[in-house]
C-alpha cells in the first residue's frame, strides 16, 4: 500500500508522497481524490517528493483542485524538515518548479527558507497588460483597490485594508482569483499593517480557497508592504494559523532575497489503498491508517 506523511505549516496542510524510488501515477483527477477532505485523505496541497540532480529532492506541488503549481512556502519548510531529519543535517536544498530553495534549521525549532528574489515586472507576475505592479489599476470590490502584485515563485495580489477581518474573502476571493487581469489566476492576500513590525494577513489561495496560512502569501505581502514603505525590512506576518517571520535584507550575503522562517510540523504517517491512485476512491478504514488527526 502506498505510504504518505501528513504535515502542516501553521495549519496549511499537506499529504506528502515519496516518489523517489519510482514514479507514482498522479494526474489532476488523482490529486483531487487524495486532497478531498470527505472521501480522500484531505489537505490543501498534495506534495510529491521526486529525485533531483541539483538538490536533495524535487518538490512537486498540486493544489486541492488538482492543478500543478510552482511554489508553496509552507510545504517547502515541511519538505526541508523531512530531508534534514533523514540526512541528520541542519540544512537542505529543495528544488521546485518555482526555483531552487536553500533551507536551514533554526535554533529553537523551525526552518528558514531562502525564497529567492521576488519578481516584480508585470510580465513576471503575470498580468494581462502592462501595469505598475506597485499600484495596480484594479478595484474589484468596495474597499479593495490599488493593490500590489508580487511573484515569489507563484503569483500574488495584495490589498492593504484598515480591517482585514471585515473583508468577505469567501465572496470576493473567487472573483479576484479568476479575474482576466491575472492570466495564470492569482493568490489573494488581504493585509492589515498593524505597525512597522507586524502585519495581519488573510489569504484566499488559488486552487484551494481560504487557508489557515500561506507561506508565499506572507512573503509576497511583506515585500509589498516594504516596497510601499509601510514596514521595516523584517516583519512578523500573523496568519489565521500563526505567525511567520519574513525578512527582505537590503545588504549582506542574502541581499534582495526573501527569507521566511516558521514551523514545520509532522502530524501522522499512514497508508492508503492502491485504488485511490487507480481511481476507485479510498475506504474510511484505509484513510490515515487509523492514526491521529492533524
Ligand atoms: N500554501 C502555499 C501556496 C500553495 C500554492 C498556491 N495556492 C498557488 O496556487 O500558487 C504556501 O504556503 O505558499
Amino acid at each position: 500500500m502506498p505510504a504518505f506523511v501528513k504535515m502542516h505549516g501553521l495549519g496549511n496542510d499537506f499529504v506528502v508522497l515519496d516518489a523517489r524510488e519510482g514514479a507514482l501515477p498522479l494526474d489532476e483527477a488523482t490529486a483531487r481524490r487524495i486532497t478531498d477532505r470527505k472521501t480522500g485523505i484531505g489537505c490543501d496541497q498534495l506534495i510529491v517528493i521526486e529525485p533531483s540532480d541539483r538538490a536533495d529532492v524535487f518538490m512537486r506541488i498540486r493544489n486541492a483542485d488538482g492543478g500543478e503549481v510552482e511554489a508553496c512556502g509552507n510545504a517547502a519548510r515541511c519538505i526541508a524538515a523531512l530531508v534534514m531529519a533523514e540526512k541528520g543535517t541542519g540544512s537542505a536544498k529543495v528544488d521546485s518548479l518555482g526555483g531552487l530553495l536553500q533551507a536551514e534549521a533554526v535554533a529553537g525549532g523551525g526552518v528558514r527558507i531562502d525564497m529567492g528574489v521576488p519578481r516584480l515586472d508585470w510580465q513576471q507576475i503575470p498580468l494581462h497588460c502592462a501595469m505598475d505592479s506597485l499600484h495596480l489599476d484594479f478595484a474589484p470590490a468596495p474597499g479593495l483597490a490599488d493593490p500590489v502584485a508580487v511573484n515569489v515563485g507563484n503569483p500574488h495580489v495584495i490589498f492593504f485594508v484598515d480591517d482585514a477581518a471585515a473583508v468577505d474573502l469567501e465572496r470576493c476571493g473567487p472573483a479576484i482569483e479568476h479575474d482576466p487581469l491575472f492570466p495564470a489566476r492569482v493568490n489573494v492576500n488581504i493585509a492589515q499593517v498593524l505597525d512597522r513590525d507586524r502585519i495581519r494577513l488573510r489569504v484566499w489561495e488559488r486552487g484551494v480557497g481560504i487557508t489557515r496560512a500561506c507561506g508565499t502569501g506572507a512573503c509576497a505581502t511583506a515585500v509589498a508592504a516594504m516596497r510601499r514603505g509601510l514596514t521595516g525590512r523584517a516583519v512578523e506576518v500573523r496568519l489565521d494559523g500563526g505567525a511567520l517571520q519574513i525578512a527582505w535584507p537590503e545588504a549582506g550575503p542574502q541581499q534582495g532575497h526573501v527569507l521566511m522562517t516558521g514551523p514545520a510540523t509532522e502530524s501522522f504517517r499512514g497508508t492508503f489503498a492502491d485504488d485511490l491512485l487507480a481511481g476507485d476512491g479510498i475506504s474510511p478504514q484505509d484513510r490515515a491508517g487509523g492514526s491521529r488527526a492533524a
